[in-house]
């Protein structure tokens, strides 16, 4: 039955046990993107949200987007794009939600405590993959749509979910495009809700880096080699893969490719001043990852760092041994994986080159027979926005409203592969308002989100949606 205004954040409280129970049905569907075998799970995961924004009394549009050609050649059809809408009062503003509900790839052996697709409650946390990143932010933002539309929704929200960004949002920069000037045309603000704050204070996120992707094969033998019968007399595509992957950055973190840092916007006084007032302790961090000493000293060069500074991070080797054991073998093929984390005013197009002008050089050097062929699979942009736009006004004054502190302004130091797309495209703000916590282990082992953070925050997104209908 419908509930007053100030009776909502009681809505929430009093339905949080059925917001968890949704939180277990929806990371129980490995809906991990990068996997060619779990794409029928992607699709159901996209099914499963579907249904819900159905129950919640929205259009839903299920857009398909073509085939999608995996880096391994293989072409995959790629899983469709949730378009949906509730309400369509022309009086009110609308609000364009922005998020994701494919996950990145998770085992037990990788090291969790407890099996990655099952959600454990534990010391006031939910562990497992995706209760972060990103479908406990994105259950949030539609329980508290429902809270809010029991007593009638303020503004026009709409949904884009999709089910591809954690590898890079294939396809999506098409699609947004193509809906300009139908389902998107009368948005005038996007909300990502894909985030994490700083520390324990919420954040408002208005910037965050983009990245490019590369892949580094090196080809050798036919076929893998016995290293008895040939090692010492052939050039090691490995050795190879292992010298050009050790020319790319060196032990403190800088970039080693010529021009890679020529783009970048010059740093200002007031930047810096803002980084010293936010709340964030290196002895946090320190905690959480169990690392001793950082690149950095100070909690603003951090923040530097992580935000404002490209960086390059190797990933993984494909093709490698990687098994227990002590196989001796000479791997024909392998293929190095790396990023380079992009900001303002760094152009992937630019950046591809540098890369792959900079490989080809440092192997000629190397005057190895092997052959080697750099591709960049994602080419994100940074985004940065204008805090002071209205739509941050309303975050403001939501996460006053629930937290009763002020939001800290802030950046990520991750990607949201489209969110220059938006505002390029349809020219309208954009801002990231997340409820991840600092220290979620997104991508990684024990992911959670605590549920202080996924009830709180689902009261979050309700203020946020009443606010935005009176500025
Ligand atoms: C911030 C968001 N939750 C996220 O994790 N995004 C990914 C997107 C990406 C970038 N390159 C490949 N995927 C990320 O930042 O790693
Ligand atoms: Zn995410
Ligand atoms: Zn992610």
């Amino acid at each position: 039955s419908p509930v007053p205004q100030n009776g909502i954040f009681q809505y929430i409280n009093d339905h949080q046990d059925e917001y968890v129970q949704r939180l277990k049905d929806w990371v129980a569907v490995e809906s991990d993107s990068s996997d060619p075998e779990k794409r029928d799970l992607v699709n159901h995961m996209m099914q499963l949200t579907k249904d819900f924004i159905v129950k919640l009394g929205g259009k839903v549009e299920m857009v398909e987007l073509g085939e999608q050609e995996h880096p391994s050649g293989k072409k995959i059809i790629l899983p469709p794009v949730i378009l949906a809408e509730i309400g369509n009062d022309p009086n009110k503003p609308t609000v364009c939600f922005y998020g994701h509900v494919d996950v990145q790839s998770a085992k037990k052996e990788d090291g969790w405590l407890t099996e990655p697709y099952t959600v454990v409650e534990k010391d006031g946390n939910l562990y497992g993959r995706g209760t972060s990143d990103d479908k406990g932010q994105i259950l949030a933002l539609l329980h508290a749509v429902e809270a809010v539309n029991t007593i009638g929704i303020p503004v026009n929200v709409k949904f884009i979910i999709e089910g591809m960004e954690e590898v890079g949002s294939d396809g999506l920069d098409k699609l947004v495009e193509d809906k300009k000037d139908t389902f998107l045309s009368n948005v005038d603000y996007i909300v990502v809700t894909d985030t994490p704050w700083l520390s324990k204070k919420p954040g408002i996120t208005y910037g965050a880096r983009g990245n490019c992707y590369f892949i580094l094969e090196v080809q050798g033998a036919r076929r893998d080699l016995h290293s008895g019968g040939f090692g010492g007399t052939v050039y090691e595509a490995m050795s190879d893969l292992i010298y050009l992957l050790d020319t790319l950055v060196d032990v403190k973190g800088h970039i080693l490719i010529p021009g890679i840092y020529d783009a970048v916007a010059p740093l200002n006084e007031k930047e810096i001043k803002l980084y010293k007032e936010l709340e964030f302790n290196l002895k946090d961090l320190e905690a959480d990852t169990g690392i001793s000493k950082f690149l950095h000293d100070t909690k603003e060069e951090l923040l530097l760092y992580r935000w404002r500074y490209p960086s390059l991070s190797i990933h993984g080797i494909e093709g490698a041994f990687s098994g227990t054991g002590t196989k001796t073998v000479i791997p024909a093929k392998v293929i190095g994986k790396f990023s380079i984390r992009q900001v303002p005013n760094m152009n992937p197009s630019v950046v591809e080159k540098q890369v792959a002008d900079y490989l080809q050089s440092k192997f000629a050097e190397r005057k190895s027979p092997n052959k080697i062929n750099v591709t960049m699979v994602i080419g994100a942009k940074p985004w940065l926005a204008d805090m002071n736009e209205p739509q941050y006004l309303a975050a403001r004054k939501a996460v006053k409203r629930v937290f009763n502190t002020d939001a800290d302004m802030i950046r990520a130091g991750g990607t949201i592969p489209i969110a220059k797309n938006f505002e390029e495209v349809l020219g309208k703000s954009v801002m990231l308002l997340g409820i991840g916590g600092p220290d979620d282990a997104a991508h990684g082992q024990n992911e959670k989100i605590s549920k202080f953070n996924y009830i709180e925050g689902t009261k979050l997104y309700a203020a946020f949606l009443q606010e935005l209908a009176s500025i």
